[in-house]
C-alpha cells in the first residue's frame, strides 16, 4: 500500500521516524558490540593478571628456595652447630641454633629449623613447638635422603600449614652423612609480599581429606589465627595472610570458586570482584587443593564503562545532532517542490485559462464537457449547458474602440461567474460567446441560472470612457439526460436555441429542452 504524504508533519514522520529508528539501532549495535569488546579486553587483563601473579609466585617460591638453599649450604659447614649435632648434645645445639633462628626469623621470614637424624627422627626443633623424636616422612626428606642431594618444595604440614621447606642432607668433613638440616617458610609470608606487589588477595584452600580437624584446628590456635573448619564444604582456608585477607570479599563468591573451575563473580559495594583458580600440589606433585585469586577489577570496569557511557553519549548527539539537519533539509525541500508545484499549477492554470476573460478556455471546455457527460452516464444524472451571447456587441466596438470591448467582455465574464456555483463551469466559447456547464442541472435549475445571467447583465451599468451602457444577452439551453448525448449534440441543441434567441428578438432565453 502506497502512503500519500500531503503535508510537512507527513514527510517528517515518514522520513524522519526511520531514520531516527536506523540511527537508534545503530547506536545499540554498536553500543553492545563495544561493550562486549571490552569485556574481552577485561577478561583478558585479567588472565594477564593471573598469570602473572602465578608466575610471581612461581619465582618467589623459586627463589625463596635457592635463598634457603645457600642459608643451609652455610648451616652444614657451621663446625659449631656440626659438633653439637655429632655428639647429640641437645642443651648446646639449641644453644648454638638459636641465636640463628633469630636472625633467620628476622631478616627472612624463615619460620622452620629442624637437625634431623640420620634415621629421620627429629633431633631439634629449634622453632615451637619443641618436639622430638618423632620420625619425619615428608616427601622433601624421603628425596634428600634418597638423592642424598638438597630437596625443596611446597609441603602440608600435620597442622595444616602449608610451607616451603628446603633439606639439606649433611655430611661430615670425611663424606659421612650425620644427617639433616632443614628450613620452612610459611607460604603465608610468600602470598603476603605477592598481594603487596599485585594486589590480588590469595587464598591457598586444602581438601578436608589431607588434615585432621584437631590437628589443623590446634595449628590455627597456635599462630593466633581465626579458623572455621565448616566454612567450606570440601576445604579448609591454609594460606590466608592477613593484609590480603579481604572481609568484603563475599562468601558465596568464595565458595563459588571453591566448587568451580569457572571464573566467579560479584558486585560488592560498587565494586567487581572476580575469583580465579589454579590447583595447588605439594612437592611430590599430589593436587591437595586450590588457590584463589580474587582481585578487584572495578577500575577497569569503570574505566570502560565511562568510555561506552561517553560513546553512547556522544552517540546520541551526533544522532539527534543528524536528525535535526534532516529535520531542516526536509523542511527546506519541502518548501521548494511546494514552490515548483505552486508554480507549475499557475502555470497549469493560466495555461487553461484565456488571457482577458479569466474563463477556461473552449478547448478546455470541450474537455470538460466530455467528462461531464461520461460522469452523468455513470451517475444517470443530468447536466445543464447555457451558450450565452451578447446582444449588438460589434455596436460597442464599433461605437468606443477594441479596448472598451476587452473591458465589456471582462465585465459580462465577471457578472456570469458570479451567477454560478463554485462547482459550475464557464468558459469563453469564442469572440463575446461564452458556456456554462452546470453539473447535475435539470432545465428548471439550468434555466433559473441563465435568468440570472441574464437579468444580472441587463441591470448592470457598463461605464465605457464615461458613459453608462445598457446591454443585454440571449442565452440558449440544452440539457444532457444520462447516456446516450454527446457533446456536439448538446453543443448544437443549446446553438441552435440560441440562434432562435437572436432571431426571435434577444434579451431573451429559449430552450427546446423538458425538464
Ligand atoms: N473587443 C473585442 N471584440 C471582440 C473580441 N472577439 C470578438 N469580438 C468582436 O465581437 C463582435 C461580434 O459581432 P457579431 O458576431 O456581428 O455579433 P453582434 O454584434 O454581437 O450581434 P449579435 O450577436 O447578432 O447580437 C465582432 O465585432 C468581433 O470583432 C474580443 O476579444 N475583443
Amino acid at each position: 500500500m502506497v502512503t500519500k504524504l500531503n503535508s510537512l508533519a507527513d514527510y517528517k514522520r515518514a522520513l524522519l521516524l526511520p531514520l531516527a529508528a536506523g540511527l537508534l539501532t545503530l547506536l545499540l549495535v554498536v553500543g553492545v558490540a563495544e561493550f562486549l569488546r571490552e569485556r574481552r579486553a577485561i577478561d583478558e587483563q585479567r588472565s594477564i593478571a593471573v598469570e602473572g601473579v602465578k608466575s610471581a609466585l612461581k619465582l618467589a617460591i623459586d627463589r625463596d628456595s635457592d635463598k634457603l638453599s645457600g642459608l643451609l649450604e652455610l648451616l652444614t659447614r657451621n663446625a659449631d652447630l656440626q659438633q653439637a649435632f655429632v655428639r647429640r648434645d641437645f642443651d648446646e645445639l639449641r644453644a648454638v641454633a638459636q641465636p640463628y633462628y633469630a636472625v633467620l626469623r628476622a631478616r627472612h621470614n624463615i619460620t622452620h629449623f629442624y637437625f634431623i637424624a640420620p634415621d629421620r627422627r627429629m633431633f631439634l626443633r629449634v622453632q615451637a613447638p619443641e618436639r622430638r623424636g618423632d620420625e619425619i616422612n615428608r616427601y622433601t626428606l624421603s628425596e634428600a635422603e634418597r638423592t642424598g642431594k638438597p630437596s625443596a618444595g611446597l609441603e602440608l604440614g600435620p597442622m595444616g600449614i602449608f610451607t616451603l621447606r628446603v633439606v639439606h642432607p649433611w655430611t661430615d668433613t670425611s663424606g659421612q652423612r650425620i644427617g639433616y638440616i632443614e628450613l620452612g617458610i610459611e607460604i603465608d609470608r610468600t602470598l603476603e609480599q605477592l598481594h603487596s606487589l599485585t594486589g590480588v588477595s590469595l587464598y591457598s584452600l586444602v581438601e578436608k581429606k589431607h588434615v585432621q580437624r584437631e590437628r589443623w584446628e590446634a595449628g590455627m590456635r597456635m599462630i593466633g589465627r581465626n579458623h572455621d573448619w565448616d566454612r567450606f564444604p570440601d576445604h579448609v582456608v591454609v594460606g590466608r595472610p592477613e593484609g590480603s585477607d579481604r572481609t568484603d570479599v563475599p562468601h558465596r563468591l568464595l565458595l563459588a570458586a571453591t566448587s568451580s573451575t569457572e571464573v566467579a563473580r560479584a558486585r560488592v559495594a560498587a565494586r567487581s570482584l572476580v575469583v580465579e583458580t589454579t590447583p595447588l600440589s605439594d612437592a611430590s606433585g599430589r593436587s591437595v587443593g586450590r588457590m584463589l585469586l580474587v582481585m578487584d577489577v572495578s577500575a577497569s570496569e569503570d574505566r570502560y564503562d565511562r568510555a561506552i557511557a561517553l560513546l553512547v553519549g556522544a552517540g546520541l548527539l551526533i544522532g539527534l545532532g543528524t536528525l535535526l539537519i534532516a529535520d531542516r533539509v526536509i523542511t527546506h525541500v519541502y518548501l521548494r517542490l511546494n514552490e515548483t508545484r505552486q508554480e507549475r499549477d499557475d502555470y497549469l492554470e493560466r495555461a487553461e485559462r484565456d488571457a482577458l476573460t479569466g474563463l477556461l478556455r473552449q478547448d478546455v471546455f470541450m474537455r470538460a464537457l466530455h467528462n461531464e457527460l461520461q460522469r452523468i452516464r455513470h451517475d444517470d444524472s443530468t447536466s445543464g449547458l447555457l451558450m450565452i451571447d451578447i446582444d449588438f456587441f460589434k455596436r460597442v466596438n464599433d461605437t468606443y474602440g477594441h479596448r472598451s470591448g476587452d473591458h465589456v467582455l471582462q465585465s459580462v465574464a465577471r457578472l456570469i461567474r458570479d451567477c454560478v456555483r463554485p462547482q459550475d463551469l464557464v468558459a469563453r466559447y469564442g469572440g463575446e460567446e461564452f458556456t456554462v456547464i452546470l453539473p447535475g442541472a435539470g432545465h428548471d435549475t439550468a434555466w433559473a441560472v441563465a435568468e440570472r445571467i441574464r437579468s444580472s447583465v441587463e441591470q448592470f451599468p457598463f461605464l465605457v470612457d464615461g458613459t453608462t451602457l445598457k446591454l443585454t444577452l440571449s442565452i440558449g439551453i440544452s440539457i444532457a439526460h444520462g447516456g446516450g448525448t454527446t457533446t456536439e449534440a448538446l453543443i448544437r441543441t443549446a446553438d441552435r436555441a440560441l440562434y432562435d434567441a437572436k432571431n426571435s428578438g434577444r434579451n431573451r432565453i429559449i430552450s427546446h429542452a423538458r425538464s
